[in-house]
């Protein structure tokens, strides 16, 4: 695992849109893992300003999100369908088959899973995985004490996720559904390459906890210390808690690859 601190979330949503643009540049045919919530919404303003004015292509491309509330339709305003097809699929040249949600309305969901799993296999895997973090530490929907070693898969929603994600039931996490359909977290370690993006000081002490404590079944984030291309990129206010920012400064200082994100990030 590599860590990356951004001065702001601006510069964070620019970094990591630029390496999102880069991997499609470098291989147009490219299988994107796609995360929701607030933090990617200046990523995906990014990519679509990279489509408008940098003729970035997307027709190539195939996209897979992790996860999907269950029991709302694709065009429910709440569904992450819906935020998809606002925040990115409409702005940009990607077709409906093209992109791809579980499908929070299967009658089976565990066999929807399984169908999802096996798409992504179909489709190649999963080229770039962007993710984000949970304030309990979940990726996807990997709520505390699933199998690090998960396939997609329908899971009951913990609390705290629920108060985190009301803002889009109008503020009411008893409006939540309590149940979703979540990439697994084995699922996202077969993904070839991994960007975890973390932003606000509501991050810092879960992204201590998943950086610098034990790899634990309780945070399904630490299961990303058993990838091999996986980069964290977290702005001042998530780093705040770290206690290995010496060691981070370093890194970034003198590892080529972080150099080069140094570079990339003048550009913005
Ligand atoms: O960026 P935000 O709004 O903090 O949300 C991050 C959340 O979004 C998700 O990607 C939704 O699946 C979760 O992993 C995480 O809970």
């Amino acid at each position: 695992m590599k860590v990356f601190l951004c001065p702001n979330r601006e510069k964070l949503a620019a970094l990591t849109a630029a390496l999102l643009a880069a991997q499609i540049r470098t291989k147009p045919e490219s299988v994107l893992g796609l995360a929701t919530g607030r933090t990617m919404e200046a990523v995906y303003a990014r990519l679509v300003l990279a489509h408008t004015t940098q003729q970035l292509d997307f027709s190539r491309c195939t996209t897979f999100n992790l996860d999907e509330y269950a029991g709302l339709a694709p065009t429910d305003p709440r569904s992450y369908h819906t935020y998809m097809h606002q925040h990115l699929f409409q702005h940009v040249n990607l077709t409906a088959e093209q992109t791809h949600l579980p499908n929070g309305m299967a009658e089976d969901l565990s066999a929807e899973g399984v169908r999802y799993d096996a798409l992504i296999q179909q489709a190649g895997g999963i080229d770039l995985q962007l993710l984000g973090l949970g304030e309990n530490g979940h990726i996807g929907f990997n709520e505390p004490l699933a199998s690090l070693s998960s396939r997609s898969r329908p899971v009951v929603l913990a609390p705290e996720t629920r108060q985190q994600n009301a803002g889009l039931f109008d503020g009411n996490p008893d409006s939540v559904p309590p149940r979703a359909l979540t990439m697994g977290t084995g699922t996202i370690l077969e993904s070839r390459r991994i960007i975890l993006t973390v932003s606000g000081t509501s991050k810092a002490r879960i992204l201590q906890a998943v950086l610098e404590g034990p790899v634990t079944a309780q945070k399904s984030a630490s299961a990303l210390h058993f990838h091999n291309n996986c980069l964290v990129l977290a702005d001042q206010e998530a780093a705040s808690c770290l206690t290995t920012r010496n060691a981070i400064d370093h890194a970034m200082q003198h590892d080529p690859e972080l150099s080069a994100l140094q570079t990339l990030l003048t550009a913005y």
